[in-house]
């Protein structure tokens, strides 16, 4: 990624990372970590956040201009007017700074273009925005019809929850004190002020707490491990889940298919000073010595629970990328279950509101395991379903900040 410092790093930062997430399907994450070290730090989070916000609102922002284009703008123009229509519209930047700014991105013969459209959103643009259908614009229509079939009427607070960055949350160590000023969380999590930075919170330095969305803490606590048990921790990396069952106490075995994933995981838990054994291996046919008390399968899937988080899903995932997830997670699963002992247990779960990945595996049950209910108690504040497995949604606990979606389902073998 080349980015030139001459006009406003921050927005050079954005337009780059919209090309790379838009255009050439690469995740956000990735795209940031590509950012070259010779942009400052603080540009490199203003770039973030814009190309957030139009990632979030791409749909409405596209419907605001669409009436002021005649036909479909050439590619860095489009960038340019979604930064543009962002800052006027969503980020509150004045508008002659957002509309210049905006038309600098751009080369000569695209500039009048760009400087056409912002003005005309600049002076209509925020009450067209009021009157569109922001949930289902912002929405991908197979993401829309799939979420309402899971889970009816939700579907739209699940959209609508997408708009809002999510906060902070953190788990700690057992003992931890939480940070200053974080709320606690009836599930256990310390949730902190939006724009707070974890490593300026004195427990990061001491290992003493790392960053988990509520909802994802959740199926570690499901397994509740006990001191000394052999615990498997299935595709591992970053190692959220690996620190809630070192810290309990277990000795956990993590394992992690991408080397590229691996120094992550290592540093993570050198900095919280845990020590489980960390494995580079596919789970499919990875062969360990001894079988299993607890085995955690956090399998990887869509994320379409994390969209609060990750704003690029709805655009780089697509309708047949669930079946394929969904087939893998199916043979994750009759993996995992072998590698268990008789009366051991087994948490499977997976940050999706798919239901082919979540409620569909509840009838894909491998052989000789068979499902622990969940029961309401070990969920304060959530409750588990009626059919005794977890789902969580991020339009949950909305007034504090919601949490991920999550489904996991518990099971034991006989
Ligand atoms: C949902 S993420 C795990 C998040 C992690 N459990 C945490 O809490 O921080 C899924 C992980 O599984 C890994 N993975 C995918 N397929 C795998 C496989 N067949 N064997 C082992 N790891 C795999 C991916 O590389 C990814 O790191």
């Amino acid at each position: 990624m080349s980015i030139s410092h001459v006009v406003s790093p921050g927005r050079r930062v954005a337009d780059a990372l919209l090309e790379s997430v838009l255009e050439q399907h690469r995740a956000l994450e990735e795209a940031l970590d590509a950012v070259p070290g010779s942009i400052e730090p603080r540009d490199k989070a203003a770039g973030h956040r814009i190309a957030a916000a139009v990632l979030r609102r791409l749909g409405s922002l596209d419907a605001v201009m669409e009436p002021f284009l005649r036909r479909s703008p050439p590619a860095p123009a489009l960038r340019a007017l979604r930064i543009g229509a962002a800052e006027l519209l969503l980020l509150g930047t004045p508008p002659h700074a957002a509309v210049s700014a905006a038309v600098s991105l751009v080369p000569r013969p695209l500039a009048g273009l760009v400087n056409a459209v912002l003005r005309r959103v600049a002076e209509h643009g925020a009450r067209a925005l009021e009157e569109l259908d922001a949930e289902r614009l912002d929405t991908p229509t197979w993401l829309w019809t799939s979420w309402h079939a899971a889970h009816g009427a939700a579907v739209r607070a699940i959209a609508a929850s997408h708009r809002q960055e999510a906060l902070l949350d953190l788990s700690l160590k057992p003992g931890a004190a939480p940070p200053e000023g974080a709320t606690l969380l009836p599930t256990g999590t310390a949730r902190m002020p939006a724009g707070t930075r974890i490593t300026e919170l004195p427990g990061f330095a001491a290992g003493e707490l790392w960053a988990q969305d509520a909802a994802a803490a959740l199926p570690a606590r499901l397994l509740a491990v006990k001191p000394g048990e052999l615990v498997a921790d299935l595709c591992a990396a970053p190692g959220g889940k690996t620190a809630q069952l070192a810290a309990a106490g277990a000795r956990v075995i993590a394992v992690e298919r991408e080397a590229s994933r691996m120094p992550r995981l290592r540093e993570n838990m050198a900095r919280l000073k845990l020590t489980p054994d960390l494995v580079n291996s596919d789970v499919i046919g990875w062969k360990p010595e001894a079988l299993f008390d607890a085995i955690l399968l956090d399998a990887p899937c869509t994320a379409t629970g994390t969209i609060r988080r990750h704003p690029d899903v709805p655009h780089l995932k697509r309708a047949k990328d669930v079946a394929v997830l969904a087939a893998q997670q199916r043979n994750l699963l009759v993996a995992a279950s072998r590698l268990l002992k008789p009366g051991g247990r087994l948490v499977f779960a997976t940050c999706s509101l798919q239901a082919e990945e979540g409620e569909a595996h509840l009838a894909h049950i491998p052989e000789g395991l068979r499902l622990d209910p969940i029961r309401d108690e070990e969920l304060p504040g959530i409750g588990a379903t009626g059919a005794g497995h977890l789902r969580t949604r991020p339009d949950l606990w909305s007034a504090e900040g919601g949490m991920d979606g999550f489904f996991a389902m518990r099971l034991v073998r006989a």
